[in-house]
């Protein structure tokens, strides 16, 4: 599966910062209800490797991913516990060679037109536009689509359920990533059936978009 399919396989992306590998079990199992089948957790944790492993396990009809990859003894590690593609907030030189020998599944940050010609001509059609609202959002993506056509984008950053329709209406966009589906307050809660709605709504309104 290249980048591009598991983007389109989404479309939403959880980006999923997880305490303990009970939590991200939970969190996971609550978006699965919801109909989320692509999960991004995030390398920013003690417990993500952990947590990466035991969802491969557990969920064996997810697809997991990590996320915030910026080096490559993370990507060995992350692929060692069995993630399925990798994400990184942006595209940094020594990621490259380890990307190259892996072959794995890769969504590079971008944030500029520089960076996502660069991105492109590194053999990455398919990029991260982060953070998304903070850099230009819906008007940059716009603005794009024009000179860079053959780029498509997950914009992730400040994505939430007000918002996440319209940007997957734009047609360099194919999936929208972010962390509103499993928000901190509903995970402390251990409010599941609140994730799980979160989740659903969101599928209904990317239909919609
Ligand atoms: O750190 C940022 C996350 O990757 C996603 O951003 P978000 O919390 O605005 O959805
Ligand atoms: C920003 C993001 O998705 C990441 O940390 O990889």
């Amino acid at each position: 599966m290249d980048t591009l399919a598991i983007l389109k396989r989404g479309p939403v992306m959880p980006v999923m910062v997880i305490q303990s590998v009970d939590e991200a079990l939970q969190v996971t199992r609550a978006l699965l209800d919801g109909g989320i089948n692509t999960f991004e957790i995030t390398l920013r944790t003690p417990a993500a490797l952990d947590g990466v492993r035991e969802l491969v396990a557990a969920f064996p009809q997810a697809l997991i991913g990590v996320g915030t990859v910026r080096d490559a003894d993370q990507l060995e590690a992350a692929l060692q516990a069995g993630a399925r593609f990798a994400v990184s907030p942006g595209l940094p030189a020594a990621l490259l060679p380890a990307l190259a020998a892996n072959r794995v599944p890769f969504l590079p940050g971008v944030a500029t037109p520089t960076e996502a010609m660069n991105a492109f001509d590194a053999g990455f059609a398919a990029q991260k536009l982060f953070p998304a609202e903070a850099v230009g959002g819906v008007p940059l993506l716009k603005s794009l689509h024009s000179p860079l056509p053959d780029i498509v984008f997950c914009p992730t950053g400040g994505i939430h359920a007000a918002n996440a329709a319209t940007y997957l209406a734009l047609p360099n966009v194919a999936c929208v990533g972010g962390s509103w589906l499993a928000p901190a307050n509903l995970v402390q809660a251990g409010d599941w059936a609140g994730i799980t709605a979160l989740a659903a709504a969101a599928l209904a309104q990317s239909r919609q978009g």
